[in-house]
């Protein structure tokens, strides 16, 4: 939690204006941060200086690991974050690729699970890294990217956290997530839930213990219009101890994932916070 106060208040202190063309508006930036979050000792980064709606950011994450390319797939498994960029943002009302109401295109789980060759087979890059990290084998390339730039224009947005590259010391798993754009106040809050959750779970149906994971930002903005409640409201409250997640241990393979798993299967413990604030959301 101090980390993420520390890179907000750079932020305000340091940032600089920089105009966004693809929103319209202007974005106090910086330029790289390096997050830890201590998954070995269950340490969850969850943000205590408001309140965080982290089960949406689970079911995102687990929407992305099905390889989901549909918002409504997303609202049903308890997450509303991609409705606006897929039906409210005209240059993707204009794709020809989309396909209608609620589609992203070829984005994030699509490129992990059917990263399309040309060929005409497919590639699924997380079962590899899973079958690998089963095995007890890291080859040096566990690498999960969402990164397709053939593939950009037949999807509403760029991957932000576009790639997670798993490492493995003895029985020990690490997780370094790369990320080349972030919105601190609103995406931020869901993506340091989704690091520390993805190494857990990556690490429970591996059969691996779960060490650190690591969070490195290229670009960490906060929107114009988000600035005042950040500087004025959220930064100015103290953060409590970091809370626990409890992930149900029943949960033992990628197809359990894929299949049965929902929300019920993840539990916050000890989360003691802050009251909500509503932060602007830029499309
Ligand atoms: N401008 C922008 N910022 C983002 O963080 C972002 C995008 N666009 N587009 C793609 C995804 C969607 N993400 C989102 C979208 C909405 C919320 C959001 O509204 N969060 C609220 C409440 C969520 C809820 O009630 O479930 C919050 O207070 O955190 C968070 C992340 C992250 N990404
Ligand atoms: O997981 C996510 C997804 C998106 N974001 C933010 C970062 C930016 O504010 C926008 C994407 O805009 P680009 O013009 O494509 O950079 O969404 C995030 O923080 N986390």
């Amino acid at each position: 939690m101090k980390q993420y106060l520390a890179l907000c208040q750079r932020i305000v202190d340091d940032g600089v204006w920089i105009e966004n063309e693809r929103t319209g508006k202007r974005c106090l930036t910086v330029i790289n941060a390096d997050l830890t979050y201590d998954v070995a000792n269950n340490q969850f980064p969850l943000i205590t200086t408001r309140k965080s709606f982290w089960k949406a950011a689970i079911a995102e994450l687990l929407g992305y690991l099905r390889g989901y390319d549909n918002a409504a797939q997303f609202r049903a498994i308890g997450c509303n974050t991609w409705n606006a960029n897929a039906n409210d943002n005209q240059a993707w009302l204009n794709n020809p690729y989309r396909k209608g109401e609620d589609d992203m295109g070829r984005v994030y789980g699509v490129q992990g699970r059917r990263w399309q060759k040309a060929d005409g087979t497919v590639i699924d890059q997380l079962k590899k890294i899973v079958d690998d990290l089963t095995k007890g084998i890291d080859d040096r390339g566990e690498i999960l990217t969402f990164y397709n730039p053939g593939e950009f224009d037949m999807g509403c947005l760029r991957p932000c956290m576009h790639t997670h590259t798993f490492s493995l010391l003895g029985d020990t798993l690490y997780l370094t997530s790369a990320q080349r754009s972030c919105d601190v106040p609103l995406g931020l809050n869901f993506n340091q839930v989704q690091v520390f959750t993805l190494l857990a779970l990556m690490a429970q149906i591996t059969g691996n213990k779960p060490g650190q994971a690591y969070h490195k930002i290229i670009n960490a903005h906060i929107y114009e219009d988000q600035l005042p409640l950040m500087r004025d409201e959220q930064l100015a409250r103290t953060p409590f101890a970091s809370p626990q997640l409890i992930i149900n241990p029943k949960i033992k393979s990628l197809e359990d994932l894929e299949t049965w798993v929902t929300l019920d299967d993840f539990e916050v413990v000890g989360y003691e916070h802050h009251a909500p604030i509503q932060y602007p959301f830029s499309v």
